[in-house]
C-alpha cells in the first residue's frame, strides 16, 4: 500500500522548542517514520516569550517572529526529510500549530480570540509542502474553547475497547483527557481539558534560581521541601475549581501570576521549586479522580513525563492507578503532540472534523485550520 505521509510540527507552551515527527498512515493506524526536534535560536525564543506579554509594536513583532518560527520549523522539515531519506514530494501536508502568544476564548465578545504566531505561507514556500496550520479557531468561531485539541488523537491512539484510559499532557500547560471504553454501550464521550500550570512555572523558577532551563528529572524539587502553605494558597486560584469546558495558557499562569502568589515572603528557592511541582501533581491527580474515577490506568505523555519526582508524586496520589509513560503505550512522550498535529493536518485535508465538542464546548464538530498550498 502507497505511503501516506504527513508531517507534524508543535512549539508548545514550554517555549522549549519544535517537536517533528514525519508520520505515515496508510496502514490505518499512525506509523512514526522519523523525529526531530530543535531549540529555538535565543533571540526568537525571547521575543516568542516577550509577545506572552502586552508590549509595544506587538504587530511588528509577531510577523518577524512569525517568520522566525517558519523558518525554524522548515529546519525541522528539512531534517525529518534527510533522516528518512523521503521527497518533500511525497509528504501530503505539514501541520504546524504555531507559537500561542494569547489564549482568550470567550471572552471581550462571546468568540473571544487564539493567537498562535506562525507564517505557513513561508513554510509552504521553504518547503514545497502544503501546509495546515490555524487549527483553534475555528472552535472558537463555534463557541468552543479552541484547545485542548489533541484529546481527539489521544482518543485514535489510546483508548482501548474494554477500559477507561486517562491521557494527561504534561507541557508547559499540563491538559487531561478521559477515554471511555470504545465499547462503552451508547457511545464514549471524550472529556478533555486544560487542568492548570504542567512545566511552564517549574522551568521559569529553575532557569531564574538555577540558570537550567527545566529540573531535570525533578531533582532539584526532590531536594526541597513541599511548603503547605504556599501550596494551599496555590490552589486556590479559581481556576482550577471551574467546570469544563476550560483551557489555559501563560494568559494566567505566568510570572507575574508567581510573583504575586509568592509576594515578598523569603523562602527557599528549592522548596518552591517542590511546591510548583506539588502544585501541578495536586491538580492532575485531584482532575484524574474527578473526571477520570473508574480509569485504571493514566498514561502521561509531553515532556513532564520525564520529570520522574513529579511521575513518583502522581503515584503517590493515584492510588490503584498505573501512571505509565506514553512510550509503553504506542508513542515516546515528546512525540505524542507532533504526531497529534500531523493527525489533525490529515483531517483537514480529508475535510474531517478535528474539533471535539465534548471537550472544547463547540457547538458541533468542524472541520479545523486553513490549508496554504505549496
Ligand atoms: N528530563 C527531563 N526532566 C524533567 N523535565 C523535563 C525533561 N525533559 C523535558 N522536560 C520538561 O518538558 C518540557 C517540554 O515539554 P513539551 O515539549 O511537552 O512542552 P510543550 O509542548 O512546549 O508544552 P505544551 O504541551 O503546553 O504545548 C521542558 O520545558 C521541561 O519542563
Ligand atoms: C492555546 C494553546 O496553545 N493551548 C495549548 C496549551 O498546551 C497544552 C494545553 O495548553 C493544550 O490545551 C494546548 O495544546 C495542545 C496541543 C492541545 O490543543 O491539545
Amino acid at each position: 500500500m502507497a505511503a501516506e505521509l504527513f508531517i507534524g510540527l508543535m512549539s508548545g507552551t514550554s517555549l522549549d522548542g519544535v517537536d517533528g515527527v514525519l508520520a505515515d498512515f496508510s496502514g490505518g493506524r499512525i506509523a512514526v517514520q522519523a523525529y526531530a526536534t530543535a531549540q529555538f535560536p535565543v533571540t526568537l525564543r525571547a521575543e516568542l516569550l516577550a509577545l506572552n506579554t502586552p508590549g509595544d509594536n506587538e504587530l511588528h513583532r509577531a510577523a518577524l517572529a512569525g517568520n522566525g518560527l517558519a523558518r525554524a520549523y522548515a529546519g525541522v522539515v528539512a531534517q525529518l526529510l534527510a533522516d528518512s531519506g523521503t521527497d518533500a514530494k511525497a509528504v501530503t501536508a505539514v501541520g504546524a500549530h504555531g507559537q500561542t502568544v494569547r489564549h482568550r476564548p470567550l471572552e471581550f465578545d462571546e468568540v473571544g480570540y487564539t493567537l498562535q504566531v506562525n507564517n505557513p505561507s513561508l513554510l509552504a514556500e521553504l518547503t514545497g509542502i502544503d501546509v495546515v496550520g490555524d487549527f483553534r479557531s475555528r472552535d472558537l468561531a463555534a463557541g468552543g474553547q479552541g484547545a485542548p485539541l489533541v484529546p481527539a488523537f489521544h482518543r485514535a491512539l489510546f483508548a482501548r475497547a474494554d477500559e477507561t484510559v486517562a491521557v494527561l499532557n504534561i507541557g508547559g500547560i499540563s491538559n487531561l483527557s478521559l477515554l471511555p471504553a470504545t465499547n462503552t454501550v451508547g457511545g464514549a464521550t471524550v472529556l478533555g481539558f486544560d487542568c492548570g500550570p504542567g512545566n511552564a512555572l517549574m522551568d521559569h523558577w529553575c532557569q531564574t534560581n538555577q540558570g537550567q532551563p527545566f529540573d531535570r528529572g525533578g531533582q532539584w524539587a526532590a531536594s526541597g521541601q513541599v511548603l503547605p502553605a504556599l501550596l494551599s494558597q496555590l490552589l486556590a486560584d479559581p481556576y482550577f475549581a471551574k467546570t469544563p469546558p476550560k483551557s489555559t495558557g501563560r494568559d494566567l499562569f505566568n510570572p507575574t501570576w508567581l510573583a504575586a502568589q509568592l509576594g515578598t515572603t523569603t523562602m527557599a528557592p528549592a522548596d518552591v521549586q517542590a511546591t510548583l511541582t506539588e502544585l501541578t501533581a495536586q491538580v492532575c491527580a485531584a482532575d484524574v479522580k474527578s473526571y477520570g474515577k473508574d480509569s485504571k490506568l493514566l498514561i502521561v505523555c509531553g515532556g513532564g513525563a520525564l520529570n520522574d519526582h513529579l511521575l513518583d508524586r502522581l503515584r503517590v496520589l493515584l492510588p490503584g492507578i498505573h501512571v505509565a509513560a506514553s512510550t509503553d503505550h504506542g508513542l515516546p512522550p515528546q512525540q505524542v503532540e507532533a504526531a497529534a498535529f500531523a493527525w489533525l493536518a490529515r483531517a483537514t485535508v480529508r475535510r474531517e472534523a478535528g474539533n471535539l465538542a465534548s471537550v472544547t464546548g463547540a457547538r458541533g464538530a468542524r472541520v479545523l485550520g486553513a490549508i496554504y498550498p505549496a
